[in-house]
């Protein structure tokens, strides 16, 4: 272990707590001593200590309190408690009181170097199983946005500058694109990080739940722009928004103003917007089903987030992130896709986006017998999915429609000519020829 090993012995008798010292100076430990509660304490505020070895009975208190506090102090502090009998009672208040251990006067030097090299070993998973822990409570990998295609440096370049004003944002992608993770990500870089991120979904409530959801209502709760505070209302699929409440919105972006349901007085709104759409607001206003000026007004600060078929370098990494997420749920041991079945799921057409990538992967961990990921494990339509149907009923030119988009197919996880004639059992002139005849573009 390249970290010094830190102990507090805290022990009112002198003999006792120079002869420990000793011991465990010549052990290795670095250590620091205390003769009573307060010092204990004292010392403890200053300096994380790996472990604290402890008398139950102090001049100005008892041991298992001071080990409480010293818990609160840093709870990631191992403590032996030191007990003058080996009775079941001490124990037992040992452990309640949350030892790890405890020693029995007269400390055998012995019976200490077994209990620490248990600490020790203990030490290290707790500190593994925490590390894991936390990572797996990321909110959800919502801010790891991943991928390191141009198209995508290009969005988090403008997404940083956008971030820091704190202005309103409209979000402009296809459904999976990952608009709330941009979302959430422009809250987390801007000035109001640690203020609320609160997401409502218009698509997804009828008219009147939804308007008392954003706007509060006097039966109901406050209110998502004014629970917000200074943070952030993100409103996903905005041109759901019924008429009214895109009144009520406009109100609230223009004039900085909430008006509750059931006519209570209006309240300060101070939240930045985030709105998203999948639709194009602009030919909802020709419409008439969405509000010129709100759209006006939203559409200020506009981001397009491209659709995954335009930035199809992430789909590596994608996939890598989205093994690693669903075989720790699983508790698999998938860890890769081979590269038949990376260049399959780049020649892919992504109509779901990034969540239907999401939901593919989630599949094949679930089926991969092994390590590593095989085109077999993948959802058998997903070649398929986004195609359009032939506009006819003749079997001979639906034949030939499903034969350009089988050929277009594997040409496309296949470049290499000779190689996807192989496959396709064909010869290569008859390749060329049926990329002439089916007006293949390459
Ligand atoms: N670049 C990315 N890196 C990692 N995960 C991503 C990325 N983009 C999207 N995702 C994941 O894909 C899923 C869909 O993303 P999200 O819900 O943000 O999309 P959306 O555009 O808001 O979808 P919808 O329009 O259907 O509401 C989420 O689980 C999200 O975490």
């Amino acid at each position: 272990m390249t970290q010094q090993r830190s102990i507090l012995v805290i022990e009112d008798e002198q003999v006792i707590r120079s002869s420990l010292r000793e011991f465990l100076t010549d052990e290795g430990f670095v250590v620091t001593e205390a003769g009573n509660c307060a010092e204990a304490l004292s010392l403890a505020r200053q300096q994380d200590f790996q472990v604290a070895i402890c008398d139950v009975r102090l001049p100005d208190g008892d041991g298992v309190q001071l080990l409480r506090k010293l818990q609160q102090i840093n709870p990631s502090v191992f403590v032996l408690i030191i007990t003058a009998y080996a009775t079941v009672e001490n124990a037992v208040d040992a452990f309640k009181a949350g030892a790890f251990d405890y020693l029995v006067k007269p400390v055998m030097f012995e019976d200490v170097a077994n209990k620490l090299r248990r600490v020790y070993q203990f030490r290290e998973m707790f500190l593994e199983n925490q590390r894991l822990r936390k990572e797996l409570s990321q909110p959800q990998q919502f801010d790891l946005i991943v991928g390191s295609s141009q198209p995508l440096k290009e969005l988090q370049t403008a997404i940083a500058k956008i971030a820091v004003t704190h202005s309103n944002v409209l979000l402009v992608g296809e459904t999976g694109t990952g608009k709330e993770l941009f979302a959430r990500a422009i809250h987390l870089a801007g000035p109001k990080k640690d203020e609320k991120f609160i997401a409502v979904n218009c698509a997804t409530r009828p008219s009147e739940l939804l308007e008392s959801e954003l706007f509060g209502s006097d039966a109901g709760g406050p209110g998502a722009l004014r629970s917000a505070g200074d943070g952030t209302v993100f409103l996903d699929e905005i041109s759901h928004l019924p008429m009214g409440a895109q009144t009520r919105l406009l109100r609230a972006i223009e004039f900085k103003e909430g008006t509750p349901s059931g006519g209570s007085a209006p309240y300060k709104v101070s939240a930045r917007i985030i709105a998203s759409t999948s639709q194009e607001l602009l030919r909802l206003v020709g419409e008439g089903t969405f509000q010129e000026d709100l759209f006006y007004r939203l559409d200020g600060v506009k981001v397009r987030i491209p659709p995954l078929r335009e930035r199809i370098d992430d789909v590596p990494e994608l996939v890598d992130h989205f093994i690693a997420k669903h075989s720790r749920a699983m508790g698999k041991r998938v860890t890769s896709a081979s590269s038949d079945t990376i260049r399959l799921l780049m020649a892919a057409q992504w109509k779901g986006n990034v969540r239907q990538l999401d939901n593919a992967i989630e599949r094949a961990v679930l089926m991969c017998d092994g390590t590593q990921i095989e085109p077999k494990d993948l959802p058998p339509d997903l070649m398929g999915l986004g195609q359009p149907l032939p506009d006819t009923d003749d079997l001979r030119s639906a034949l030939r429609h499903y034969e350009k988009l089988h050929i277009a197919r594997v040409l496309k996880q296949w470049p290499d000519k000779r190689e996807a004639a192989k496959r396709l059992k064909l010869g290569l002139s008859s390749l060329y020829r049926k990329i002439e005849e089916l007006g293949l573009e390459l």
